[in-house]
């Protein structure tokens, strides 16, 4: 069974479709990142699953409990950093805040161990509402880890946070999964969702049209490597010079086989100096398969070869 189970979950608001029908099943300890465009359907997921809004049709289990109607002991079991909806006090400090929500566990992380994770303990009897927007958000993920939860549900977390405070969350996050907490996330931030996802769910106008790990995201958009290298003698083979862009000595050749190709070049006798393969970026593959560009003829391993050695 999974930690997670959702089949056909579809979300009316009058006549607008957010969500229209999608299936998954999330399995303990998963990390998994939402991803899609703005309207697709994220915080409408994220607001279903943590029990605060009430599908149209479909269903889904969280820890083995039906959503809406969450029990407590489900609920105490899971953490939501969600824009908007922390309930935080502007009138109590964040020592107070911790203590009062810690209450609500009957075995509460120590709070001055919070604040110091989250770089907050210099702030501890400020106001709640004189913080600035990014410390409130440290809060707000604070209050979410309060009851050791077993999974996290963080929509954008490090939205509007300075870089500092982004690495911080993200090595907090990464903690957190390695002692086996399941968290979902959705944002925007690709180099997040690279940095921190083993599973990536895309969204597009309500629909799910990927779910998988992000390299076979990358391999389904079926989108070239740059091989790239300094040329220092001989012509290139014509069947790549057409594709290769020349700039001086330098050349850019897209590749979908760049094995093929590289093996191609060295049997020309071409020679070859300063040789780098990039492969295609986790922020270009969501862009193709959003667009409908994906070459799902390409099967991933046509376009993800062995480098080892390059
Ligand atoms: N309360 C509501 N009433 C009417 N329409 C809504 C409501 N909440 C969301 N929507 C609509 O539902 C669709 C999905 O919204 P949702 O907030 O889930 O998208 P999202 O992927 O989280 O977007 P973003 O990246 O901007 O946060 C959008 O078209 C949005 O305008």
């Amino acid at each position: 069974m999974g930690i997670l189970e959702v089949s056909d979950l579809r979300k009316q608001y009058g006549s607008i479709p957010a969500l229209k029908g999608i299936s998954f099943t999330v399995g303990v300890a998963e990390r998994v990142v939402v991803l899609g465009p703005n309207g697709s359907g994220k915080t409408t997921t994220l607001d279903i699953l943590g029990g605060f809004l009430r599908p149209t049709a479909g269903w889904a289990r969280v820890l083995g409990a039906y959503v809406p109607h969450l029990p407590p002991g489900v609920r105490r079991q899971m953490g939501f950093v969600f824009q908007d909806k922390a309930g935080l006090y502007p009138e109590l400090t964040v020592r107070e805040t911790l203590e009062l929500f810690g209450g609500y566990y009957p075995d509460p992380l120590p709070a001055p161990e919070l604040l110091e994770k989250l770089g907050l303990a210099d702030r501890r009897d400020r106001w709640v509402r004189n913080l600035s927007g990014g410390e409130r958000r440290r809060l707000e993920l604070a209050v979410a880890l309060l009851g050791r939860p077993r999974l996290i549900f963080l929509d954008e977390p490090t939205a509007s946070l300075d870089p500092e405070a982004r690495l911080l969350i993200w090595a907090l996050i990464e903690e957190l999964a390695d002692r086996g907490v399941t968290f979902v996330l959705t944002t925007h931030n690709l180099e997040e969702a690279r940095r921190l996802g083993r599973r990536v769910l895309l969204l597009r106008g309500g629909e799910l049209i990927f779910d998988g790990s992000p390299q076979t995201m990358i391999a389904q958009a079926g989108l070239p490597y740059q091989i790239s290298f300094r040329r220092t003698e001989a012509t290139l083979p014509p069947a790549l010079a057409v594709r290769a862009r020349v700039e001086g000595d330098r050349v850019t050749l897209p590749s979908l086989r760049p094995d093929e190709d590289l093996m191609a070049l060295r049997g020309s006798g071409v020679g070859l100096e300063e040789v780098s393969i990039q492969p295609p970026t986790l922020e270009e593959a969501y862009l193709a398969l959003l667009k409908g560009a994906s070459h799902e003829h390409h099967s991933p391993n046509a376009v993800a070869p062995s480098l080892a050695g390059q």
